[in-house]
């Protein structure tokens, strides 16, 4: 569990996005800093785990950033509005039962949380505050099927207290990382709210104007 942090400051740095749209707005964010590599790893935690493992054969990295659009839950993260993880949690993984959920961690099957760069996390979200963004630390939650109904964003939200936004790839991405001893972040842009689901509400180009935002930030930061 990485919770200080450990990469040198000459590394090079890997952004895994989802998809296309997210990659382009981090891209115009980084201004052509040659500190970060990019790559898309697709949607959900198993393509991204998978292509984030193919890219750490190939090259040498001293953080992963994962880094993309999610949903806000109404009472952490608005819309448009940027989250950095406080940890990276798989909030679905695990076993239902008569009695309730039980985690992989209750299961006795390893960890559904994983602990990010915290020294990286806090100057990133001090930064995106002093840079005028909004930006909150909490968890963020890794979900297989997105959240679409007001009692499951509920249940979720007591599962794991301050929970400020979910999305499908941090926590593949996260297991990439660890297996190789990497630390992670997680950065994500809210496109939608966590609840009921009404895909002509989501504001995707505000969330990536928000990503594209937060990249210049990063690139600050981090180079
Ligand atoms: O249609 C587009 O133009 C477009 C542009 C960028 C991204 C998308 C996506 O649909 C990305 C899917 C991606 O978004 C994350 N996400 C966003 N909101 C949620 C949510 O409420 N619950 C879970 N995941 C969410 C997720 O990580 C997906 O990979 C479309």
């Amino acid at each position: 569990m990485h919770t200080h942090s450990d990469f040198t400051s000459n590394s090079k740095i890997l952004i895994v996005t989802s998809v296309s749209a997210e990659r382009d707005a981090v891209l115009r964010g980084l201004q052509k800093s040659d500190r970060f590599d990019i790559i898309i790893g697709g949607v959900g935690s198993a393509a991204a785990a998978a292509n984030t493992a193919a890219a750490l054969v190939a090259g040498q990295y001293g953080l992963i950033v994962c880094a993309g659009i999610a949903g806000g839950f109404s009472d952490q993260a608005g819309i448009g509005s940027l989250v950095v993880a406080s940890e990276i949690v798989a909030a679905d993984l695990g076993a239902e039962t008569p009695d309730g959920f039980l985690s992989l961690d209750e299961l006795g099957f390893g960890t559904a949380r994983i602990g990010v760069d915290a020294i990286s996390g806090r100057r990133i979200v001090h930064a995106l505050l002093e840079a005028g963004l909004t930006a909150v630390s909490g968890p963020i939650l890794t979900v297989t099927t997105v959240t679409g109904s007001a009692a499951t964003a509920e249940m979720l939200s007591a599962r794991i207290p301050g929970a400020c936004a979910e999305a499908m790839e941090g926590y593949g991405v996260a297991v990439a990382a660890e297996q190789r001893g990497i630390p992670v972040i997680e950065i994500r842009a809210i496109s939608n709210a966590v609840g009921p689901r009404n895909r002509e509400a989501w504001r995707i180009g505000d969330a990536l104007q928000a990503l594209e935002s937060a990249s210049t930030v990063l690139m600050e930061v981090l180079s």
